[in-house]
């Protein structure tokens, strides 16, 4: 899941965009992007890396202008490293516009078909980000007149993307010498949210992925953009907005609040931290029911993000709450990291056990997922390793036994680490001595306690039901084709697509 930011300000931006990105770095961990607008000159610069080692002091003077976007990368489509998939995409035409995206399309294939056919344009890169941007530049131009840009045109361009894209996007786009645009897929499936300083004049505005972003550059949190929603900020700092999709629901993906996102985020009017607390409340209920035989002595969390979960556990059983694992502060998330070899050396690099928290103890262990399983496999050896008597595993989200195709890098079901396997023997996969997981049902009410408007979440790679009621069994099937390395058979896509492959192949 990589992490956007727009700003529209009146000084420079460039430090406003680092400052975003350095707060929104847990969503993209693989490469960094900025570019700001100076009148109608785009400056850019990307690469791979955390932002801190991709802009330094002669890049960032090289940043000019008060608005711009920026992007902090976590690969779905194309390669990890590389740095050509990096973003923000640019293209000249019409006018100039540069993207970033977070989320991932599910129909990149096809799009990149009559992107190439129909409107003759050409897509260098496996990113489909770039593939988004270009079908946005497409429809704008189709309905542009001359250098006159109407809401009217923006708005409309959105409503073509609506139409020709599937699957997750939250986006903020810049259309060079008019302004900031930002929008989210009709099913609001990614987070977007705006923010303003209404202390100067004209306002400054920013949207970014979470509102973390606008605490931390002092902002103040407006509102979301609502799933279907575009809002477009121009030059004379006006927020114009409309809804350009005539079936928009908002089903965020919960993922966001296990794991993805910062605690101290918001997102869809639900506190992220309070539903991890609530994750925990509801965990300790599911072990009194249970699991009231196992004797826990002691609760330790697998930092970072499952602590608010394993806290509140804990004095819910009253039981004591240990910090049995200390976190190398200067290794990343191990989950977003590419390749399997870098996250299991991670994950040892990472964590590390405090032996007199484990020595002839029962401990429970509490993280906030599992998903390949190499965090848990690791950590339980870790506690053995220090002299426990017992090892108790509880994961505060249900099991992970589908892929995610929304932007989170979960391609192939046969990676993870309930798949087509109970309970129990993902305990002695992990060699645990219990396996508690979550209800998913009880994990749906406790997020949605936060905001009881929100209709439903995107669940999908806990069940298997994807919420834009489009992704196909042969589309999982490609996607881990693709993944694994192979060259699937096109009979899953469109003909279109045969019929090209037909023209390659007979020269
Ligand atoms: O079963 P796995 O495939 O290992 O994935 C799950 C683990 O990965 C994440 O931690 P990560 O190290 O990414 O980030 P954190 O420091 O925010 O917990 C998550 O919090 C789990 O600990
Ligand atoms: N995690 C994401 O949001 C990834 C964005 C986009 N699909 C890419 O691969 O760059
Ligand atoms: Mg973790």
């Amino acid at each position: 899941m990589c992490g956007v930011i727009g700003v529209v300000a009146n000084s420079a931006a460039n430090q406003f965009l680092y400052d975003g990105l350095m707060v929104l770095q847990h969503r993209g961990q693989d490469a960094a992007g900025i570019v700001t607008a100076e009148e109608s000159r785009f400056h850019l610069h990307k690469g791979p890396g955390l932002a801190r080692d991709v802009f330094r002091t002669r890049d960032m003077r090289s940043l000019l202008g008060d608005m711009g976007v920026a992007h902090v990368r976590y690969p779905t489509a194309g390669s990890a490293s590389s740095s050509a998939e990096s973003q923000p995409f640019y293209v000249n035409s019409p006018y100039g516009i540069v993207l970033g995206h977070n989320g991932n399309l599910t129909n990149t294939h096809e799009l990149k078909e009559s992107l190439f056919r129909t409107d003759l344009r050409h897509v260098n890169t496996n990113s489909d980000s770039e593939v988004l941007l270009n079908v946005l530049a497409h429809e704008l131009q189709v309905r542009a007149s001359g250098r006159q840009l109407s809401l009217d045109t923006i708005f409309g361009a959105v409503a073509g993307v609506h139409a020709r894209c599937k699957g997750a996007y939250a986006v903020t786009a810049f259309i060079a010498g008019y302004g900031l645009l930002a929008f989210r897929d009709p099913y609001g499936i990614r987070p977007l949210v705006i923010g303003i300083n209404d202390q100067v004049l004209p306002h400054e505005y920013i949207v970014a992925s979470e509102s973390v972003a606008i605490d931390a550059l002092g902002f103040r949190l407006l509102r979301d953009v609502a799933p279907g929603e575009a809002v477009f900020i121009d030059y004379q700092r006006q927020l114009h907005s409309r809804m350009c999709s005539d079936k928009s629901v908002l089903n965020p993906c919960i993922f966001e609040y296990v794991y993805l996102a910062r605690p101290d985020s918001v997102i869809d009017g639900v506190s992220v931290y309070s539903a991890r607390l609530a994750m925990g409340v509801s965990l300790a209920e599911k072990i009194k029911r249970e699991f009231a035989h196992l004797k826990i002595d002691v609760v330790i969390p697998i930092p970072d993000t499952s602590r608010p979960s394993a806290l509140q556990l804990a004095n819910h059983l009253n039981v004591p709450y240990r910090e049995g694992f200390i976190k190398n502060r200067y290794i990343g998330r191990t989950f977003i990291m590419p390749g399997q070899a870098l996250r299991k050396k991670s994950v040892r690099q990472k964590l590390n056990a405090i032996g007199e928290e484990f020595k002839g103890k029962n401990v429970l262990l509490v993280d906030d997922s599992i998903v390949r399983g190499t965090t848990s496999r690791e950590i339980v050896q870790m506690a053995r390793d220090a002299g426990a008597e017992k090892v108790y595993f509880a994961s505060a989200s249900p099991p992970v036994r589908f892929s995610n195709v929304y932007g989170i890098d979960m391609p192939t079901r046969n990676e993870l680490i309930a798949n087509g396997r109970t309970d129990a023997e993902i305990a002695r996969e992990i060699g645990c001595d219990a396996m508690i997981y979550q209800d998913l049902d009880a994990m749906v009410n406790v997020v949605r306690a936060g905001n009881p408007e929100i209709p439903d979440f995107d669940t999908s790679c806990f069940d298997g039901r994807y919420i834009t009621g489009d992704v196909t069994l042969e589309y999982l099937n490609y996607v881990e084709a693709v993944r694994n390395g192979e060259t699937p058979s096109l009979a899953a896509l469109s003909t279109q697509q045969l019929d090209l492959n037909l023209a390659t192949n007979n020269g």
